[in-house]
């Protein structure tokens, strides 16, 4: 009899089944950046994400890019560690179909298109492509924001999201959200994964006073006292303290890796999505890049968690993607050079001495 397949076990084949590096194209790439009429070494942590794109053999002249926004709300807003309210997370998505958010009004200075997709808003919005298995995360102050089957879903939602997003062309993608509330189950799970204290991890968000701040990170300690999330299960961790936009995000770079396109990390809530994802899949940041260290107070510790270099350092915490297409054109200088310039023996001079 046919048993039917459980999301875990479609989830391992898509993590079991991305290829690794290569250590080879890794060496093939930085020799070529050498071997061009320029300093040594001197385009800095742009290098090393030419070298990353080499060795996960994605490197190419240039890339069609969009940014895939995670929308979703998140119970714990009830406990007013936020300063608007989920009628904003519709607003801004619905601002993304018209092209007027602020991530649109970025990326169209660069030809980036944006897709927001609703993997768990409490409103539907025409337009807004639907992967969601239920309106809403449950307060994690109560009780814990989904079960571990809707976790699972979520990630998968991600995972085909970058299929879909294959199949029409787009071979970069930022993963990014849009989610009132997510900065309190971010710095949840951060908190857990990390093993750092509440109020080392948590900070203003979408903008809150000293004493929303204190609040916030009572929520945080009673929501992981009362779930007891077990940092060495992420699905766990994602399920009781997380949220539909941050397990969605660790499907985009799962889905990445799987499908060797390129994902950008964005924000804080991006970043711990792309540290779920790593303990889901270690492979896949081989297909990550970090875009900027947000101005919330984990950002550097998920970094050197992932052992990733961020380009920017400008003090932003905006989330939609931002952060993440502000590096674009960054890369597209960076490629232009690796592909455009001639090298020293085109001139008839030899390469570097290696003194
Ligand atoms: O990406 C970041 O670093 C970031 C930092 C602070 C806030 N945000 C955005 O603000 C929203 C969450 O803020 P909050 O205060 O409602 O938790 C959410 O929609 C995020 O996109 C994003
Ligand atoms: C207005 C607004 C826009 C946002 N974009 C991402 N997070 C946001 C939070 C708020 C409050």
């Amino acid at each position: 009899m046919l048993e039917s397949t459980s999301g875990v076990q479609i989830l391992k084949k898509y993590t079991d089944g991305i290829e690794a590096a290569s250590p080879a194209k890794a060496l093939m790439t930085k020799q070529h950046l050498d071997s061009i009429a320029k300093p040594l070494n001197s385009l800095g942590l742009l290098e090393d994400v030419l070298v990353g794109l080499g060795a996960a053999g994605c490197l190419k002249r240039s890339y069609k890019k969009c940014v895939a926004v995670m929308c979703a709300d998140n119970g714990v807003v009830e406990e007013g560690v936020t300063q608007t309210d989920s009628s904003i997370t519709a607003l801004v998505a619905k601002n993304m179909l018209s092209g007027i958010s602020s991530v649109c009004t970025m990326a169209k200075c660069n030809g980036v298109d944006v897709f927001p997709i609703d993997v768990g808003m409490l409103t539907e919005i025409a337009g807004v492509r639907v992967r969601k298995t239920q309106r809403g995360t449950g307060n994690i102050r109560k009780g814990p924001a989904m079960t571990n089957e809707q976790a699972v879903s979520a990630v998968l939602a991600g995972i085909d999201t970058v299929r879909e997003l294959k199949d029409k062309g787009y071979d970069m993608i930022a993963a990014a959200e849009m989610g009132i509330g997510n900065t309190t189950t971010t710095s949840a799970v951060l908190s857990v994964m990390l093993d750092i204290k509440p109020e080392s991890v948590t900070g203003r968000g979408a903008g809150l006073s000293d004493t929303g701040l204190a609040n916030k990170i009572n929520v945080i300690k009673d929501a992981i006292s009362l779930n007891k999330p077990d940092r060495n299960d992420v699905l766990d961790v994602l399920a009781k303290v997380g949220g539909f936009d941050i397990a969605g995000m660790a499907g985009l770079f799962i889905g990445g890796a799987y499908y060797k396109v390129p994902v950008i990390i964005d924000g804080i809530i991006s970043s711990a999505a792309a540290l779920a994802a790593v303990q889901l899949a270690p492979l896949c940041r081989d297909y990550m890049i970090a875009s900027h260290v947000s101005a919330e107070p984990a950002a550097q510790a998920v970094m050197e968690k992932l052992e990733l270099k961020p380009l920017l350092n400008i003090g932003m915490a905006l989330g939609e993607g931002t952060g993440a297409v502000s590096i674009m054109p960054i890369i597209d200088m960076a490629l232009a050079m690796y592909y455009d310039m001639p090298t020293f023996a085109e001139f008839g001079m030899q390469e570097y001495k290696k003194l």
